[in-house]
């Protein structure tokens, strides 16, 4: 079950360099538990909803809005934004509020996040709980454009409608050339044909919110963008480096909580990590697709925040 609605007991935005601020809030106890919540995409944003995850008579919940996303600003921004970039805002953030070492909590791209800046401060990270294994590889962001859509045909075609034959060849780059235009004519209607081909991907049970969300204006323009961008970039990592850091990250308490049908980042990806990490928890959860708030997926989240509670 997930915890009543909270409002954050602090919230700002912190001012990152001359060009970029993040919005963060806390929630919970001011001096509970240090857990920091990384969002997905690149380029979701944290909704309201993430919040009531954690127990807020234990946790100090720290979510903010990655650069670019949400309501940090500039949105949709893909200057000074990589994956370090990202690394050094959680490292900023983590300073500013004081916090020795923290809980950090992701899914999907947020996962892909938590590894790189684990493995880059291992001594700031008490444990991991990770859903939905990205790890940022070649053959995931492939899948991304051409997999995903044997299980969502009519939602690929819909995302492939707006691309002339002859640029198919590379749906990568062009969507990239839209998404990065700077006609709103041109750019906006490819982050939302991106958004919601994502969205519509996220559910094993039919989830119309999901592309909704993904789809709209507001979320679209920063994921679709911010995504494309990592993903042009390779995420901004060498190829298989977060397998090959994990002897930085193998004693700390970890938890990998990934979903059978999940089509947005298929289980065998989950599974590659789980047997280099033999030290980690691994639970693949049977009836249920890529999103958080799939019921079998939340039920198994909460119980891992539980067991760090308690242990
Ligand atoms: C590779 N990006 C996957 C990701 O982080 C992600 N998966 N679903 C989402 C939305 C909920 C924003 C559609 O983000």
């Amino acid at each position: 079950m997930l915890y009543p609605p909270i409002e954050p007991f602090a919230s700002g935005m912190l001012a990152l360099d001359g060009l970029h601020s993040m919005y963060w809030e806390q929630c919970g106890q001011p001096q509970g538990y240090p857990l920091l919540y990384l969002h997905g995409g690149p380029g979701d944003g944290c909704v309201p909803a993430c919040r009531q995850l954690f127990d807020p008579a234990f946790y100090r919940a720290v979510l903010f809005d990655q650069r670019g996303s949400g309501r940090s600003s500039p949105r949709g921004e893909l200057r000074d934004n990589s994956t370090a970039h990202l690394v050094a805002d959680i490292e900023r953030l983590r300073e500013q509020l004081g916090i020795e070492r923290w809980l950090v909590f992701g899914g999907s791209w947020g996962s892909t996040l938590a590894l790189a800046y684990a493995q880059a401060h291992p001594e700031r990270v008490s444990g991991l709980i990770l859903r939905g294994i990205f790890l940022g590889e070649r053959r995931e962001i492939d899948w991304f454009l051409h997999g995903m859509g044997q299980f969502f045909p009519e939602e690929w075609q819909r995302f492939v409608a707006p691309i002339p034959e002859a640029e198919r060849g590379d749906l990568l780059a062009a969507y990239y050339r839209r998404l990065t235009d700077p006609d709103p004519a041109v750019h906006l209607p490819a982050c939302r044909a991106w958004g919601r081909y994502e969205g519509a991907c996220v559910a094993l049970r039919p989830n119309a919110d999901a592309a909704e969300r993904a789809g709209s204006e507001y979320v679209a323009l920063s994921l679709a963008r911010l995504e494309a961008h990592y993903f042009v970039n390779r995420v901004f990592l060498p190829e298989g480096a977060l397998l090959a850091g994990l002897a930085r990250i193998r004693h700390i308490p970890a938890a990998i909580v990934q979903g059978r049908y999940d089509v947005v980042c298929p289980p065998a990806t989950a599974l590659r990590l789980a047997q280099a990490w033999p030290q980690a928890h691994y639970e693949l959860v049977e009836a249920a697709g890529h999103s958080l708030w799939e019921p079998g997926i939340l039920e198994a989240l909460l119980r891992q925040l539980e067991r760090f509670r308690d242990a």
